[in-house]
């Protein structure tokens, strides 16, 4: 009857709307009833949708949505139509524990760095490709070239403790936002480690800009990957529409981009000597440029070059940055770890001079063992690192996961998982020492649980680098400056009673979820320790 008196044009935009809602009403209940994935539990929105899932990327609070996930529904937990969370060792093992696993990295990940021209070893979701890359940089991730860049890395720490040392004489001194400060000093160590540069963000506040880039465009990044389409967006990250639409974080991406092709281009031609390169340095990139893959011959074109150079740039410089942060916040919310910390570093040096890689920093069990604690309390990805399952499907937890399935195991929700951390909101080095309270078996317990790096063949390949210069900043800041919250900005960085659920913990770090993770805080005043 309605059809009769309608004009065609509307007759035919109400077909699509009722085809439409017919369809949207057919697959939501497809989705609660015949899904392969229908049986596991979780909030019907998450199962209907994965628009919840962009929302809580956007809002930056995902891995607090997983643990309240997880504490409701157990240890498996549908978190989108296609996706389970995991919160059991056994599970983590399963999912990225070898490269025999039936599974690969997701669709999400090809966001991140095409807008620099193509995938790097991070974003690569083809196994062999991923392999050979690997194979070709791991010259660069070698003891021996983490000897010849040592110095390099000592160098900016020292400058950097320079840089305090005019603000802190024997009174405490000028106050300092440590996320601010570590992310100049990150971004230093790596404009170093990859292009030799030396770009002083930490001491000259007109070379900041760069380093101020890293995080914004990385949260933007991060939400944009879970558009439910986001491959439609992908051609266009580079383009000026986008600039327009995203603004300043798309601006700074290709900023970002711009820079390390300006610093890969640099290479066929003159080098910047005013800025500080030196012609002679043996940096990540001087590795890169000449070396191919070992077992398939794979060289890599300009574009591979670029884009892995952003990629290390981002992957190296902003964790480290906000893992120092949270070492720091740490110490200054728990005394006795703070002066434990402090007295092991200062009886096992004699001068700051003396602080380099070697037995000594590696006698400093306890400064491990904060470090270690941090990135439990502050793993830089907190929430999924997304694996497809492949035809075949796999078993995870006694479970056959059928193929096409999305799976993951957040690094914040098992880091906080009571039965591998007991305690697990206390700051607690200890629990990585051996003792007679804390037994062996408890210590393998925990590290089977514990993945701030990853896992298996897609682990952090510069986690050794990551160690090193996490003990040695920690170890000369430790050594030449006592340290304090600033009394009148003592909450910055933590939790507050008032603030919503899972941000209420006045001694939590507080981070925004993304890659890497946003931070503020905390604010920190020093006092010169040495004569
Ligand atoms: C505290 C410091 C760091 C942490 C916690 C960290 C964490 C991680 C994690 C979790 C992954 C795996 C992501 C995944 O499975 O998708 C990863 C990958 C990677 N990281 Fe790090 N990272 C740190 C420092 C560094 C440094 C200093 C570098 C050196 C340049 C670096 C370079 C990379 C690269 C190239 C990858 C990709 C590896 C691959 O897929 O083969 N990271 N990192």
């Amino acid at each position: 009857m309605l059809e009769t008196v309608l004009p065609p044009v509307s007759r035919l935009l109400l077909s699509c709307v009722t085809i439409t809602i017919v369809y949207t009403f057919l697959i939501c209940i497809y989705r609660v009833t015949l899904h392969p994935l229908a049986k596991y539990p979780g909030p019907l929105r998450y199962k209907l949708s994965s628009w919840p899932r962009l929302w809580q990327a956007y809002k930056g609070k995902r891995h607090i949505w997983h643990l309240k996930d997880h504490e409701e529904y157990g240890p498996i937990v549908r978190i989108a139509p296609n996706t389970l969370s995991f919160n059991t060792e056994t599970a983590m093992h399963a999912i990225y524990g070898s490269r025999n696993i039936n599974v690969r990295k997701g669709e999400w990940y090809k966001t991140f760095d095409i807008a620099a021209g193509t995938y790097s070893s991070f974003t690569e979701t083809d196994k062999d490709k991923h392999a050979a890359k690997r194979r070709w940089m791991s010259p660069v991730f070698s003891d021996a070239s983490q000897k010849v860049s040592e110095p390099l890395i000592l160098g900016i720490i020292q400058r950097f403790c320079d840089t305090i040392k005019p603000h802190a004489t024997e009174e405490w001194g000028t106050k300092w936002n440590m996320s601010v400060l570590a992310t100049y000093l990150g971004f230093d160590i790596m404009g170093g480690l990859v292009f030799g540069c030396d770009f002083r963000s930490v001491d000259r506040e007109e070379n900041r800009d760069l380093a101020n880039s890293i995080l914004p465009a990385a949260k933007f990044l991060y939400w944009v990957s879970y558009l439910p389409m986001a491959w439609l967006v992908r051609p266009l990250l580079r383009t000026k529409l986008f600039e327009i639409i995203g603004g300043k974080p798309v601006v700074d991406n290709n900023r970002l981009i711009d820079h390390a092709n300006g610093q890969v281009q640099a290479r066929s031609g003159e080098r910047n000597e005013e800025k500080g390169d030196s012609p002679n340095c043996k940096d990540f990139l001087s590795y890169l440029v000449s070396a191919k893959d070992r077992k398939t011959g794979w060289q890599p074109t300009r574009a591979d070059l670029d884009t892995e150079c952003l990629n290390m740039m981002n992957a190296g410089a902003d964790p480290y940055s906000g893992v120092l942060a949270g070492v720091i916040f740490y110490l200054l919310h728990n005394e006795t770890v703070l002066r434990k910390a402090t007295s092991e570093i200062r009886s096992t040096f004699s001068s700051p001079d003396e602080i380099c890689s070697g037995s000594k920093l590696n006698s400093c069990i306890y400064l491990y063992a904060c470090i270690e604690e941090s990135l439990r309390r502050t793993a830089p990805v907190p929430s999924h690192l997304p694996r497809v399952v492949l035809p075949g499907g796999i078993s995870i937890d006694g479970h056959h996961i059928p193929a096409g399935s999305v799976v993951g195991v957040s690094a914040y929700t098992i880091h906080h998982n009571p039965e591998y951390f007991p305690d697990p909101w206390s700051f607690c080095p200890e629990r990585w020492i051996e003792s007679e309270s804390n037994s062996r078996k408890s210590i393998d317990l925990a590290r089977r649980a514990f993945e701030p790096f990853g896992l298996g063949i897609r682990q952090c390949i510069g986690k050794n680098f990551a160690y090193l210069q996490l003990k040695l900043t920690i170890a000369h800041i430790l050594f030449r400056y006592d340290m304090r919250l600033d009394p009148d900005d003592r909450g910055l960085g933590g939790g507050r009673p008032d603030f919503e659920e899972g941000r209420h913990r006045v001694d939590e770090f507080q981070l925004w979820d993304a890659l890497g993770f946003g931070r503020d805080g905390p604010m920190v005043q020093f006092k010169n320790a040495m004569e």
